[in-house]
């Protein structure tokens, strides 16, 4: 792991006297110091001095990926849907192909997954000149979490936006991915602070788009509506929809039955309805969640399977929609 030491060197500047009011603006946003939240806070002067007008780091992290072909998100509305699982599958179906060069990013920094699902947890990250090198997870496929930045992976992280949002932008700036054919991003969920940094800070760099996961229930179609409404108004595409944990499929007499109903027509209707793509459908498997516990890919382990089928069939509809294939 990076020592503690240099993750001190990442807290965002300027550093300011005092802790940042509730609806802080942040220290680099052009209404820094100007909003009805600085109003009587102790660093509204220093806040208000500070230089305003488009982020230069913004310079630095385009150029910085721009040997990077395909920038895709992975977002989901609600938690827990298997954003990240999707993120490690994807990428090891997209690594499958020995010709292509794959990154894993991962930016939930209150709940961080992906060095778990890729087996790259515990794992210690090297410095060179120009940033810090990914983890190697196999010979083509680099992953790096911003876990690795962190202090303590079991504390939890209590941040602002404006703290979350400085960590996000020195983890695009310092990382060195090198010449990729994709990197894969997964986000925390909802449509929070990291959404938007992610967005501000890569879409110059040029965004193919958003994967948008989703479970069958009402609860996660009505956060993945909003999650869409967030991709339109941030200007970025949605490549697709997929339904995960759509079906029981019986490892053993190979009936199939549905643990998580549909109650509103599912993710095909909610596609539909909203005007974008649905990938299609990935039943509930056991043994994705030990093959994602154990770091290994379970499209090697379970060739065979339903689901690895449906999950091949999304990431062939993804990189039809990107016009790779
Ligand atoms: N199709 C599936 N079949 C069985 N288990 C699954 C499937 N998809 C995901 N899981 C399991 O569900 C759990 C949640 O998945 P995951 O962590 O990917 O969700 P998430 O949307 O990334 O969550 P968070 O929002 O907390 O980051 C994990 O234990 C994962 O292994």
């Amino acid at each position: 792991m990076i020592a503690v030491q240099q993750q001190t060197e990442l807290i965002p500047k300027p550093q300011l006297a005092a802790p940042e009011p509730e609806h802080c603006p942040g220290p680099e946003s052009e209404k820094a110091g100007q909003a009805d939240a600085c109003a009587g806070c102790p660093n509204q002067s220093i806040c208000e001095s500070l230089p305003k007008g488009p982020d230069p780091d913004i310079e630095i992290i385009t150029k910085k990926l721009s040997s990077i072909k395909h920038k895709i998100l992975v977002l989901s509305g609600k938690g827990g849907v298997g954003k990240s699982t999707f993120t490690s599958m994807l990428s090891w179906a997209l690594a499958a192909d020995q010709d292509l060069e794959v990154g894993a990013m991962d930016l939930d920094i209150c709940g961080p997954s992906l060095p778990k699902m890729l087996g790259a947890e515990g794992e210690t990250i090297h410095s060179s000149n120009s940033g810090w090198s990914p983890v190697y997870v196999s010979d083509n496929l680099g992953m790096m979490s911003i876990a690795f930045m962190l202090p303590d992976p079991n504390s939890a992280i209590i941040w602002r936006g404006n703290k979350k949002n400085g960590l996000i932008k020195q983890f695009l700036k310092d990382v060195d991915w090198g010449d990729l054919d994709y990197l894969v991003v997964d986000t925390p969920p909802g449509t929070s602070d990291e959404h938007l940094s992610v967005t501000t800070y890569m879409k110059d760099s040029g965004i193919d788009g958003a994967l948008v996961v989703t479970t069958p229930q009402e609860v996660a179609l009505l956060d993945v509506r909003k999650e869409i409404d967030f991709c339109r108004k941030a200007g970025i595409k949605v490549l697709g929809l997929v339904e995960n944990m759509s079906g029981f499929v019986c490892p053993n007499c190979h009936g199939e039955s549905k643990i998580f109903k549909p109650t509103t027509g599912g993710g095909a209707k909610l596609a539909k309805e909203m005007g974008i793509k649905f990938f299609g459908s990935v039943p509930l498997d056991p043994r994705i969640g030990r093959s994602c516990d154990s770091g290994e890919s379970f499209l090697d382990s379970y060739p065979d399977s339903p689901a690895c089928t449906a999950i091949l069939s999304v990431v062939d509809a993804l990189r039809d929609e990107i016009g790779d294939i």
